[in-house]
């Protein structure tokens, strides 16, 4: 793993330096990794044989793995520049939620270099009990695994769906697909899909991902029937998962005489799997079977104006400023 070594500093951090705690989804570097990692994945449970395979067959069809790995910690070195320029003293730590490194292993570390106080979240914008809520979960562990005079105090970040600055990276990317495209495509915004039964506790996720795709709306001038929203890479798991699906909705699109979308998929922040598999080869080829033009807004991963995102992010939490809801106070 190239891990921290981009980055020089580590070992015992200057008194006062500030964690952040940069938790990602993780994937795996080799495709003999591909069978442990889906296991995790489904919480222990071994995939199929078929499963299996037709997971393989998605990360071969991508070049034989996800690039995700190393546009995380770019990210996450990125961020950590960002930081020591606006001053103070920064230190990332990137853990992953089902791969190595751990998130366990990026909290050790953080008690290892002297951390006292940190800021934590995921690199995934949008609140739910299984996304945001299960990485700030296993965080929370790993600290508690800890010997409490070792434990950083970390305040974390549950949700950053309506940042402006988000909003404002998304627009950018995708008023210059809009223009170049000509003619009048539909926007088509997409998130991960979740089981069905998140609603049954009225998790956050949908009315986040909405109000994400609503600041972008509003900032790029689309009117009504210029866009919509789908779920995208439903699990293959028997119960129900939300849609509509990216599937339906571009069948919805070509049947109401729509020529050519742009997809934007306002719930990653980075290339990997679903976008290069799920989007421009999957969802890609119906397209084509539907006599629709199909192009994908650019994901932000390591570009500038998406670092200062995350920075506006860390440094509003650790000032105790925060975007409210989302944000909970320090527990250690
Ligand atoms: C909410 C959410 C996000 C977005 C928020 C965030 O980013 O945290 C996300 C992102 C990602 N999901 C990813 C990969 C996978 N997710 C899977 C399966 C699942 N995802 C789920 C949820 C999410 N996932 C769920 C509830 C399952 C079903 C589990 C079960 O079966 O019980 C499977 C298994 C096969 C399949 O079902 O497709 C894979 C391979 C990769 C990395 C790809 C790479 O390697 O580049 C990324 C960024
Ligand atoms: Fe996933």
């Amino acid at each position: 793993m190239t891990d921290q070594a981009s980055r020089p500093t580590s070992g015992p951090q200057p008194d006062g330096t500030w964690g952040v705690l940069l938790m990602a989804y993780g994937s795996p570097s080799r495709p003999e990794e591909i069978a442990a990692y889906y296991t995790h994945i489904r919480g222990g449970r071994p995939p199929s044989t078929e499963l299996l395979e037709e997971l393989r067959e998605r990360y071969a069809a991508i070049g034989g793995r996800s690039p995700l790995p190393e546009i995380t910690e770019r990210q996450a070195a990125a961020l950590e520049r960002r930081l020591n320029a606006g001053g103070g003293s920064w230190r990332v730590y990137v853990g992953m939620r089902h791969w190595q490194p751990w998130i366990a292993d990026a909290v050790r570390r953080m008690a290892d270099d002297g951390i006292r106080r940190a800021v934590g979240l995921a690199l995934a914008p949008h609140d739910s009990r299984m996304s945001a809520g299960a990485y700030v979960e296993s965080a929370r562990q790993a600290l508690d695994a800890l010997e409490p005079e070792r434990r950083p105090a970390v305040r974390f970040v549950r949700s950053w769906a309506t940042h402006p600055l988000l909003a404002d990276a998304l627009a950018r990317r995708l008023q210059a697909v809009l223009e170049q495209a000509g003619g009048e495509p539909v926007a088509l915004f997409t998130a991960h899909s979740l089981p069905e039964r998140i609603l049954s506790w009225d998790d956050p996720y949908p009315r986040e991902v909405e109000a994400t795709c609503r600041a972008v709306v509003q900032r790029v001038g689309l009117e009504t029937g210029r866009w919509r929203i789908a779920y995208q890479s439903q699990g293959r798991t028997a119960e129900p998962w939300l849609g509509p699906t990216l599937e339906s909705a571009l069948q919805e699109c070509a049947q109401s005489g729509a020529r050519h979308v742009v997809v934007c998929p306002v719930g990653f922040v980075a290339d990997h799997l679903e976008v290069l598999y799920d989007i421009d080869i999957e969802a890609r080829a119906l397209a084509d079977r539907l006599g629709l033009r199909l192009e994908r807004t650019p994901s932000l991963n390591d570009a500038p104006d998406f670092i200062e995102v995350l920075a506006d992010v860390v440094t509003s939490a650790a000032s105790g400023r925060g975007q409210g809801a989302g944000e909970e106070a320090p527990t250690r």
